[in-house]
């Protein structure tokens, strides 16, 4: 089932766009990659997919039976945002936020979802501990917990990991991997494009050329050869 389709979308800011004539879709279950050179406009594309950037021209189509409250969005991280004053589970249940309105708690089923969202992914007994005083990948699962709070459907995330080392990362992809199992749909912006072919079944790769389609196809694709070269050389 077709979850978003753009056609002919255009990105930027006011009047400028960044990028032109972007025509994809994303079907229930699929793992996209967003891949491309620094500034192409992937985390643009991303917050305009979203509804957080207004698009320079066109517009993404959702289907009707995607609700707000079932996409759930996992930002870049800033390092300020890490120094936040809160206990891990505050963090997490802060993403039923969306859905709460101008009730000032949180309801029961919500505080027993969370706590089963950060079971599911080995953190449970982190939500006593502040924030601040977590490591790298377990404040980036806390994250993900909470963008989970708000995504039935589908889970936006940009770069989920940068800055983990090699041990955290592949435990971040596990588990968005096990989530995509389980039908989630993915879609993500990764630097890392050898990870991108590697977990992904369909890649997006926006720049001076722009290719959309399966990843068997992508590496076969010159656009596809071309970046996949320039960074094994390390360019
Ligand atoms: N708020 C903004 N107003 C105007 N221009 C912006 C704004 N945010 C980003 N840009 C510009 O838009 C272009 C695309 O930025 P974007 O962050 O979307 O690229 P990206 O592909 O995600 O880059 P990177 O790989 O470096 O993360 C850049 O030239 C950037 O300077």
């Amino acid at each position: 089932m077709e979850q978003i389709r753009c056609s002919n979308l255009s990105i930027g800011y006011g009047e400028r766009a960044i990028a032109s004539g972007l025509s994809f879709s994303v079907n229930a279950g699929d793992y996209l990659c967003i891949v491309g050179e620094n500034g192409a406009g992937k985390s643009t594309l991303m917050r305009t997919l979203l509804g957080l950037q207004k698009p320079v021209s066109g517009h993404p189509v959702y289907s009707p039976e995607i609700r707000k409250n079932e996409i759930g969005y996992l930002p870049q991280q800033l390092h300020i945002q890490r120094d936040f004053p809160a206990t891990a589970g505050e963090i997490v249940l802060s993403g039923f936020q969306g859905q709460t309105g101008r009730r000032p708690f949180y309801r029961r089923s919500e505080k027993a979802e969370a706590r089963a969202i950060m079971r599911r992914l080995c953190i449970g007994e982190l939500a006593g501990r502040s924030f601040r005083s977590l490591s790298g990948g377990q404040q980036q699962k806390v994250l993900l917990a909470r963008a989970l709070c708000a995504s039935g459907k589908i889970l936006f995330m940009d770069e989920p990991v940068t800055g983990l080392d090699p041990e955290a990362t592949r435990e971040m992809y596990a588990i968005i991997g096990e989530l995509n199992r389980r039908g989630m749909t993915i879609v993500m912006i990764s630097h890392d494009i050898l990870s991108a072919v590697r977990y992904a079944d369909h890649i997006l790769h926006i720049g001076s050329t722009c290719f959309f389609g399966r990843k068997e196809d992508y590496l076969r694709s010159e656009t596809g050869k071309r970046f996949l070269n320039r960074r094994e050389v390390g360019l």
